[in-house]
């Protein structure tokens, strides 16, 4: 995680050329190259039925005194059809915000489970455009938002105006870059807020206070508390620091502050939701139910089991 921490604290210098592949998905046959979605039927949409944003998701939550559940999925692994239907099955368990990841060559603050995913992922030839050409379709089906979560890397390769506006045109609703550099988070975030995308940033157990306050303050949508030293992936228990970190955090902020990074168990749901935070994240061990299912439709139920076994173990 010692890279990670650097990432989330000192920001790496951003990384070579992106080697991320641009062959059309198969199942999506469209002219993916320059394609531009059309906009999202929204504006048909009443307020009332509009899918909420990140930020309020989390005061309707906190309305009812509920914490979110935030799972992180892959997008291609196995496949974008899978993925298209796991998005469907966690949204109808009750996800509150769902992490979707752009899989990518080098990536730096993952561990094993979702390195093996982005791998397979990239092997079957997955894309942005494909991602964004599903999400396109699957979006009006959902009833919570969106968080894309992608390297810096991307984002470049396309051109942060052009990349911005079109994930907006497929309804994303946030956006989270862990390895963006410090000198340009400013111009990235105010991109986002231009498009009106919640670009949420991460503080770790390792930044210094006045660093912490600073990602708190320009965090749109909520602060991503990382939990753990190390990369991503499940871990047996969750560090007891977690509780003090998230009352500093809320110290310097009323932004919601949602935990990631090794909650795997129902056990460590409850214990940071009884710490005060206002969300969970649960990645890797979604990805690898997912992704190492004997077929998809395994995969995906014992997605839907492993989620409503988390989400009972909220309050
Ligand atoms: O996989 P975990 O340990 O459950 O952690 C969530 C994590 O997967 C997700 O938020 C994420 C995926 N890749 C990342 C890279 C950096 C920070 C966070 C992430």
């Amino acid at each position: 995680m010692a890279a990670a921490l650097k990432v989330t604290t000192n920001f790496l210098q951003l990384k070579k050329p992106d080697t991320y592949s641009f062959s059309r998905f198969p199942s999506h046959k469209s002219n993916l190259s320059t394609k531009t979605f059309a906009p999202m039927a929204a504006a048909a949409l009443t307020t009332s039925s509009r899918v909420l944003g990140l930020a309020e998701t989390f005061t309707r939550l906190k309305k009812d005194g509920k914490v979110a559940f935030i799972p992180y999925i892959t997008a291609g692994d196995p496949d974008l059809s899978t993925t298209a239907e796991a998005l469907k099955v966690l949204d109808s368990c009750g996800s509150d915000i769902i992490e979707l990841g752009v899989p990518y060559s080098d990536p730096l603050a993952d561990g094993p489970v979702i390195q093996a995913a982005a791998t397979r992922s990239l092997a079957r030839g997955t894309n942005l455009n494909a991602i964004l050409s599903m999400l396109n379709e699957v979006v009006p089906q959902l009833s919570c938002p969106i968080a894309l979560f992608t390297y810096y890397n991307p984002i470049l390769k396309r051109g942060v105006e052009k990349f911005m506006s079109t994930i907006k045109e497929v309804g994303v609703h946030g956006l989270v870059v862990p390895d963006v550099p410090l000198e340009e988070t400013e111009f990235l975030r105010k991109e986002a807020l231009k498009h009106k995308l919640e670009l949420v940033l991460l503080t770790t157990p390792t930044t210094p206070k006045d660093r912490m306050k600073a990602i708190v303050e320009a965090s749109e949508g909520f602060v991503y508390l990382v939990s753990a030293i190390g990369v991503t992936g499940a871990r047996v228990s969750i560090n007891n620091r977690v509780e003090a970190l998230i009352q500093d955090i809320k110290e310097a902020t009323d932004k919601p502050v949602a935990v990631g990074f090794g909650i795997s168990k129902p056990e460590h749901v409850k214990q940071i939701a009884g710490w005060g935070a206002d969300g969970v994240i649960v990645g890797s061990a979604m990805v690898k139910l997912l992704g190492e299912a004997k077929s998809p439709e395994e995969g995906l139920k014992e997605l839907e089991n492993f989620t409503k076994s988390l989400i009972s173990a909220l309050p």
